[in-house]
């Protein structure tokens, strides 16, 4: 055989052949050849081959034609469309007549379909001899004189018989293509039950004892039963191979066009239909028949709106395209609408702005989401990436973008998080702003030279982490200081209304406004450029602002022990709860996780946050407002996560430290390598009622003799060519994604890994949860990160990567405490029983010159790293 079934031999991939040319499968084909359309069927073919077949398999065994005229006219008319003639042919009859007619006709090498021991070996032999004598390739059935083979054991006795005759007489081994039979399942009778599961088995085992051949099936009567229920057939077939491939099948007579990817199946239909395949449980047909109900006639509906829609004249097909989301036709549609329109300028100026316009008032509405949106935006982008050559040979360059206004839009210095900031600028794009985004790590200087070079009417500044509160802090400064007037609209996870009021709204005379989400970014900064709108909404937000600081000031806070009492009432440490020695102590370079580890334990919540979808997976995709948006988003992830992993995107590292510690009041002294380190963490000052602690992590280390204290960071790297890639193709949607993505598979491994730590490297349990319980830390133990609500300053980050021996994990810091890669997680751990996360909180001046003092540092710096426990 040539290389392709050879490379898929070698696992490399599944060879598909093509199944619609063939009179007994196909009505349309058939009633093409019976009609003597041999253009219209040779476009058929070619068809397969464009949807990805690798092999054509012809047929043209039908009562009412002459099988051997036929074949030899149609594959002679093959033959001579390259096109069609780079793919092998599949010569497939019952009669060695037709078979023979068409083997004279191919070029290449040709593969016959099939024969068998039906009528003993020898006629077998003599038939497999002709082929050979044509230098063919052949697919042996699993059928002998005694019948077609059901069990695994016929089908592997079949074969291996076939196997031994075939290759004593000098057939290579490669030239044997087995099918050992496919039988319809879910049919309601219990002894074909086993089938699919028998023809899986039975290949792992043929490929064992037969080195070097193909195992090859006709997929379409797998799913027999449901005739009719095209969704439900895909999926069976998607499942089928799932598990048929692994085992060694490495081709397959499947509609190549209309195959599901296993991970985007409606994840019920899926295990419904894996229980059937691998014939899991008693009701596993009932089951499946129940809920292909739901599924009926659903494609057809789907298939003539598809064809509906690539009817329609082309501004609607540009608007229809917008709305959806499709980019599949975007480059040639624009191409038409540009050819018919007098200025390709006036293609955005006309239908595609029509149809952005659509996408915002649907997004306004609330009826349109932002996964869906920032696909729209993507086909926007890949229809002006086309336009702007035509618009700049007609000099038109600066109409192109400059629509409702201009924001100019960074992450501040110290920051590299920019999900956020890149959601906002893809949802103001959509609107008709200009966007000019400077990226991340930005210092003010750039912003504001940015700002003034591109005569921003607005500036847009994110941030993750708290020191970049400050930060903006200081650009509202700057801009103060320059004497500007531009409104300063403010965003970001760590960014709120109260902050922006009593910090940053005060350090700047012009408008700052802070914007809650993507969804509101349209309204402000529509608002700010309208003539009529501006000043109402900056005035309004002003008096907001103003009342906020008042009410703050009157409401007085809550008050403060002084850290001598705080620490009289510390939490009591439990000397029973504290828990052994590690088994594995010191530090631990982990090279590499396996991607697919990661995938299963990811918590998918936080994702469909970040896109601004609210709820909790799963029950997210079934939710009656933004289920479909959901599982489009979901499906889009799984597809990309699968290329993540199979083609190996990005590479998990982490480094974790294991080490003996003791106390000495708040702070821990930490012995990582051969110094101690001094770990000083905060201590809760706000007046607790009676009982209640005020709480240090501190407090869950052993205050009298000796205990152990760990250390952790994660990073996901080599995102980078992806994301250029992506940007290249103007696809923020895939970019944002995989940022997405990336982010959950660093969670996911700092969960992964902590449990790595609990069971084995430290060892102090011996746990099997799920990945829901995992999720919801249930165990013993905490891993608290610096930055989060228990240990505030984020400046503990220098030490505790200090302590993993620099760059834990291969992860770096910027100057303001945030770590690179961006999808990266550290921390402490603590294995104490009755360890526990909670909250700083407000702290008094008496602790922060402590704090001060025993972390090293001068009042002022402790007092910008904590100044969000100060106010
Ligand atoms: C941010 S969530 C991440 C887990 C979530 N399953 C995910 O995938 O996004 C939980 C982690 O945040 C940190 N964390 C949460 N609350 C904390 C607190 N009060 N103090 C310190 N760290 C905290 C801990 O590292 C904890 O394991």
């Amino acid at each position: 055989m040539d290389s392709e079934p050879a490379a898929a031999a070698a696992g490399a991939r599944f060879v598909n052949v093509g199944e619609r040319t063939n009179v007994t499968g196909s009505a349309k084909f058939k009633k093409l050849i019976l009609a003597g359309d041999y253009d219209a069927a040779v476009d058929v073919a070619r068809d397969q081959v464009e949807n990805g077949a690798q092999i054509i398999d012809v047929n043209m065994d039908e009562a009412l034609l002459d099988s051997e005229q036929a074949m030899t006219i149609f594959l002679k008319r093959i033959a001579a469309e390259p096109d069609i003639a780079r793919v092998p042919v599949m010569i497939d009859s019952s009669k060695w007549s037709v078979i023979e007619a068409g083997l004279k006709c191919v070029s290449g090498k040709p593969i016959v379909n099939s024969i068998s021991m039906k009528e003993g070996e020898a006629p077998f032999l003599e038939l497999a001899r002709k082929c050979r004598a044509y230098g063919a390739a052949v697919v042996v059935m699993a059928f002998d004189e005694v019948g077609q083979a059901d069990t695994a054991a016929r089908k592997i006795e079949i074969c291996e018989r076939a196997y031994k005759l075939l290759t004593a007489d000098g057939f290579e081994p490669q030239d044997i293509i087995f099918d050992p039979n496919i039988f319809a399942i879910a049919t309601g009778i219990d002894e074909h039950r086993r089938y699919a599961i028998d023809f899986i088995e039975a290949t792992a085992e043929i490929r064992r004892r037969c080195p070097g051949v193909h195992i090859s099936g006709g997929l379409s009567n797998l799913s027999f039963s449901f005739r009719g229920n095209e969704p439900v057939r895909r999926a069976m077939h998607s499942v089928f191979l799932y598990h048929a491939i692994p085992a060694g099948m490495d081709m397959g007579i499947v509609n190549a066009g209309q195959l599901e990817v296993y991970d985007q199946i409606d994840p019920e239909l899926r295990d419904a239909c894996e229980d059937v395949i691998l014939d899991r449980n008693e009701d596993a047909t009932e089951t499946l028949i129940a809920l292909a109900e739901r599924y009926k006639g659903t494609d057809a509906a789907e298939e003539k709106k598809l064809a509906e829609w690539r009817g329609l004249p082309v501004t609607e097909r540009l608007s229809y395209a917008l709305v959806k989301g499709i980019d599949a036709h975007i480059v040639e549609d624009t191409e038409e609408a540009r050819q018919q329109a007098e200025r390709p300028i006036h293609v955005i100026e006309g239908p595609l702005m029509d149809g952005m316009n659509v996408v915002g008032d649907l997004f306004g509405a609330g009826k349109m989401f932002l996964p869906q949106v920032v696909k729209s935006a993507r086909v926007m982008k890949k229809a002006v990436a086309h336009l702007i050559p035509f618009i700049e040979e007609e000099k038109e360059k600066s109409g192109v973008t400059a629509g409702k206004g201009r924001v100019v839009m960074a992450t501040v210095k110290g920051d590299v998080h920019d999900i956020g900031k890149n959601i906002v600028g893809v949802v103001l794009q959509c609107n008709g702003f200009e966007v000019i985004d400077l990226g991340v790590m930005v210092p003010w200087q750039t912003i504001l030279e940015s700002a003034n070079d591109n005569q921003a009417d607005m500036i847009g500044l994110s941030g993750l982490i708290t020191p970049s509160l400050d930060e903006m802090v200081t650009v509202a400064g700057e801009m103060q200081r320059l004497g500007l007037k531009t409104p300063l609209l403010i965003g970001g996870a760590t960014t709120s209304k109260a902050h922006t009021a009593l910090r940053i709204d005060p350090a700047y005379e012009g408008p700052v406004i802070h914007v809650l989400d993507a969804s509101r970014a349209v309204g402000v900064a529509s608002s700010l450029v309208s003539d009529t709108q501006c000043e109402p909404l900056v005035a309004k937000t002003a008096d907001e602002y103003e009342a906020l600081r008042i009410a703050r000031s009157r409401s007085g806070q809550s008050e403060l022990a002084s850290i001598a009492d705080a620490r009289a009432n510390a939490f009591a440490f439990d000397p029973s709860g504290q828990a052994p020695a590690p088994i594995r102590p010191g530090l631990h370079q982990i090279g590499e996780w396996p991607l697919r580890d990661l995938k299963a334990s990811i918590d998918w919540t936080p994702f469909f946050r970040a896109w601004e979808l609210a709820g909790n997976y799963p029950q997210i995709l079934d939710d009656e407002v933004v289920g479909e948006s959901a599982r489009s988003l979901f499906n889009d992830a799984q597809a990309m996560l699968d290329k993540i992993i199979a083609e190996r995107w990005v590479t998990p590292k982490a480094t974790v430290g294991l080490w003996r510690c003791k106390r000495e009041g708040d702070d821990v002294l930490v012995l990582a390598g051969n110094d101690w380190t001094r770990l000083p963490f905060l201590r809760q000052q706000v007046k607790k009622r009676e009982g209640r602690p005020n709480m240090s992590l501190a407090d869950f280390i052993n205050p009298e003799g000796e205990d152990w204290i760990g250390g952790f960071a994660v990073g996901i790297h080599g995102l980078e060519p992806h994301l250029e890639r992506f940007k290249a193709e103007n696809d923020d949607y895939s970019d944002i994604l995989l940022k997405a993505l990336s982010d959950r598979l660093a969670e996911s491994f700092a969960e992964v890994l902590h449990a790595e730590v609990r069971n084995r490297l430290w060892g102090y349990a011996d746990e099997h949860f799920s990945t829901a319980d995992l999720i919801r830390e249930k165990f013993q133990g905490i891993r608290p990160a610096p930055g989060y609500p228990a240990c505030p300053d984020h400046s503990l980050k220098p030490i505790l990567f200090e302590m993993l021996g620099g760059a834990p994990g291969e992860v770096s810091l910027t100057e303001n405490f945030a770590m690179l890669p961006t999808s990266a997680v550290s921390g402490f751990y603590f294995a104490h029983r009755d360890s526990q996360y909670f909250g700083v909180a407000r702290i008094g001046e008496d602790q922060l010159a402590d704090y001060a003092e025993r972390r090293g540092v001068d009042l002022d710096c402790a007092r910008r790293w904590l100044r969000p426990n100060l106010d």
